[in-house]
């Protein structure tokens, strides 16, 4: 097992009377994708920052690649695409990133292989104001992974992108990963990172209402797992202990992860259907579910 890269311990960050984050932990190895959820002001820049190095916390530790990063941000290999990026529009993308480059102290060979990896190899001789958001959005990305960061933060990186532009850019922090990029992504956007994630932590007023595994979390036992095949209803009606399982309103199976073997095996074993469509809780599911819990938290 990886040792973490990016770990964070019973943070606490208060702003006055606010408490912004309240005893939240985290810990993420190299190579996988976190992903962070959660409504307006639940804390989650507020997160991302003491990660960054940005600010400190009042309670608690951070420790990204075994260091401070808010006493030695400068040395930690760390890249981040914020929310609102603003790019020199007077500049040709190549221009923008060979600037960066040179700030961090990149070698100019870097800046090639970045654009041609983006596909903006094409128009970095175009000023960077003709580019589409698309294009944009990955000469961001550019800039953010130009010194190959060992650990890259993405706040929001897909708002605004049409989908096939969103699924290109995290085609591109998935290579990223797989190259063992440790990533944290901040979205809104759960169906777009359904499939991607690794783990996912929800949070709510400050708190961390729920985080772990992809895996577990679409096994906690409120969710609901859902299996289709064709002519359930008839199989439902004739085995009234597979009827207890049947959704009318959705014309399926629909079994919380203690029940779902049972179900499975009955269906194939005794009915010997093997045409079966299982689809566990889906993120936005996860999601909601947490939720639920949010008015139980103290303002
Ligand atoms: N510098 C600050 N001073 C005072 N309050 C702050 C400061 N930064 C954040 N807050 C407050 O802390 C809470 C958490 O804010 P944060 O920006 O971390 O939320 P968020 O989850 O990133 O929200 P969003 O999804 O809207 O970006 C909010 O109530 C916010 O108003």
């Amino acid at each position: 097992m990886n040792s973490a890269v990016v770990k964070v311990q019973n943070v606490h960050k208060d702003f006055g009377q606010l408490k912004a984050l309240n005893d939240v932990s985290l810990s993420l190895s190299q190579g996988q994708l976190l992903g962070l959820l959660g409504h307006n002001g639940a804390g989650k820049t507020t997160l991302i920052k003491l990660i960054l190095g940005l600010s400190t916390p009042d309670g608690g530790q951070v420790e990204v690649l075994g260091q401070n990063p808010a006493t030695n941000r400068d040395q930690l290999s760390l890249g981040y695409l914020p929310e609102h990026v603003s790019l020199y529009g007077n500049l040709t993308g190549f221009e923008l990133l060979n600037y960066f480059a040179k700030l961090r102290g990149v070698k100019p060979a870097r800046v090639f292989s970045v654009l041609e990896q983006l596909q903006l190899q094409e128009a970095q001789h175009r000023l960077v104001k003709t580019y589409s958001k698309g294009m944009r959005q990955r000469l961001a990305l550019g800039q953010a992974i130009l010194a190959n960061p060992k650990v890259l933060i993405l706040d929001e990186p897909t708002v605004g992108l049409d989908p096939e532009a969103a699924q290109m850019l995290y085609g591109q922090v998935l290579t990223l990963k797989q190259q063992g990029c440790a990533v944290i992504v901040c979205t809104h956007e759960l169906t777009l990172v359904d499939n991607h994630l690794d783990q996912a932590m929800v949070m709510a007023k400050g708190h961390c209402i729920k985080q772990g595994r992809m895996e577990e979390l679409r096994n906690l036992p409120e969710l609901k797992t859902r299996i289709e095949l064709g002519g359930a209803a008839l199989l439902a009606q004739k085995d009234p202990e597979l009827g207890q399982y049947f959704d009318l309103h959705q014309n399926q199976f629909s079994v919380a992860a203690e029940q779902k073997s049972w179900l499975v095996e009955r269906l194939t074993e005794k009915h010997q259907r093997f045409d079966l469509n299982v689809l566990p809780p889906s993120l936005v599911e996860i999601y909601h579910s947490c939720q639920r819990h949010t008015s139980e938290i103290a303002s």
